[in-house]
């Protein structure tokens, strides 16, 4: 949780995200109370009328932080211009010395490979803390080659970085356009109304299934919601550093959404078990017992690669497609060019 969570008052909160006030109301449509700390509210909320209206106090402080993250990355562009991000070398899950250092430019995509449980979101989480030798990794976070000024450290409005996590379950009740049209209200967009119709085309390019700016949020897929956050953090955010826990392989274009996401000049960092989208990065980082065990360039064979599992892929998907519609797979023409 944001360490500072539990004491910002509501009103603080509600100031900051219109989507905050209106999570907060959702749980409690009492009297409002503005100078009450979040932990204080949350232990006066009566549970049954909380699940009553499909809430949990798990998805409330979820779902509220990750609106006080996203007003963070909303904020006006950084007062520096970001051009590299550096993370010093720290131990592995044993003390053992990391072998390396990291080094990201701009417009870079880095994939953080390695088994269940071998460190990769312990890595994305010590950039987005900008970690400074006081996490169990040990590891520091260099920004410009230089430690990160404390404010951007400890000031909750720092902008400097957007996270796409796994958990993206909504539990507003609003539709994607007005969720959306509040972000840009946040970010002061000039053409608001142009930036949200945006973000909800190339949402639908990413995710293949169509959603419209009345879906309501609750009844986007999976695939579709993050779809939704990636085209909200490539057109809406400010952040020059991304960081990605996973994009689910099932119908997400993978590779648009990288496109997307480094045409805006950012850093981008995803961790993943997905071959594709390993090799889809400019480097992969290969983590082993909690430490950077090798750093590997993507090469020109391996890119070539690429492209043969690619077309598998497709093929994959079209058999996903036809099965998931009741057509079946037994035709002579499909066998033919399955076999080639
Ligand atoms: N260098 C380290 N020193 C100490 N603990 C570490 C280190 N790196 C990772 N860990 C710890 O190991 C556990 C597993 O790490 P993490 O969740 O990052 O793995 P993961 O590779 O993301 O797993 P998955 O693929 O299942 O998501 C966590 O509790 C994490 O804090």
């Amino acid at each position: 949780m944001i360490a500072d969570l539990p004491t910002r008052s509501l009103g603080d909160l509600q100031a900051l995200h219109p989507g905050i006030a209106h999570v907060l109301r959702l749980a409690d449509p009492s009297e409002p109370k503005p100078d009450m700390d979040f932990a204080s509210w949350l232990e006066t909320l009566d549970l049954t009328k909380l699940n009553r209206a499909g809430l949990s106090i798990e998805n409330l402080c979820t779902h509220v932080e990750t609106l006080v993250r996203q007003s963070e990355t909303l904020r006006g562009p950084l007062d520096f211009s970001l051009k590299a991000l550096s993370l010093i070398a720290g131990v592995d899950k044993f003390g053992g010395a990391e072998a390396f250092d990291l080094e990201i430019a701009v417009g870079e995509i880095v994939c953080i490979v390695g088994p269940t449980g071998s460190g990769k979101s312990r890595l994305l989480a010590d950039i987005e803390c900008l970690a400074q030798g006081d996490t169990p990794s040990k590891r520091k976070v260099l920004i410009n080659g230089a430690k990160p000024d404390p404010t951007l450290r400890f000031g909750s409005n720092h902008g400097l970085i957007a996270q796409v996590s796994q958990n993206m379950n909504f539990v507003m009740d609003l539709g994607v356009g007005e969720f959306l049209t509040m972000h840009a209200e946040c970010r002061q967009a000039t053409d608001a109304d142009g930036v949200v119709a945006d973000v909800i085309v190339c949402g639908n390019e990413l995710a293949g299934e169509r959603f419209t700016a009345e879906t309501p949020l609750t009844q986007l897929s999976g695939g579709q919601s993050r779809a939704l956050m990636i085209a909200d953090t490539a057109l809406l955010s400010a952040s020059p550093i991304v960081l990605i826990d996973e994009i689910e392989n099932a119908g997400i274009d993978r590779r648009r959404a990288l496109d997307l996401l480094v045409a805006r000049e950012k850093i981008v960092l995803i961790s993943t078990h997905d071959p594709i989208l390993a090799l889809m990065g400019d480097k992969r980082v290969v983590i082993r017992h909690g430490a950077i065990a090798k750093i590997i360039q993507t090469s020109a064979r391996e890119r070539a690669c690429l492209v043969e599992l690619q077309r598998l892929d497709a093929r994959f998907t079209e058999v996903r497609q036809r099965l998931r519609v009741g057509e079946t797979i037994d035709d002579e023409k499909f066998e033919v060019r399955w076999m080639r």
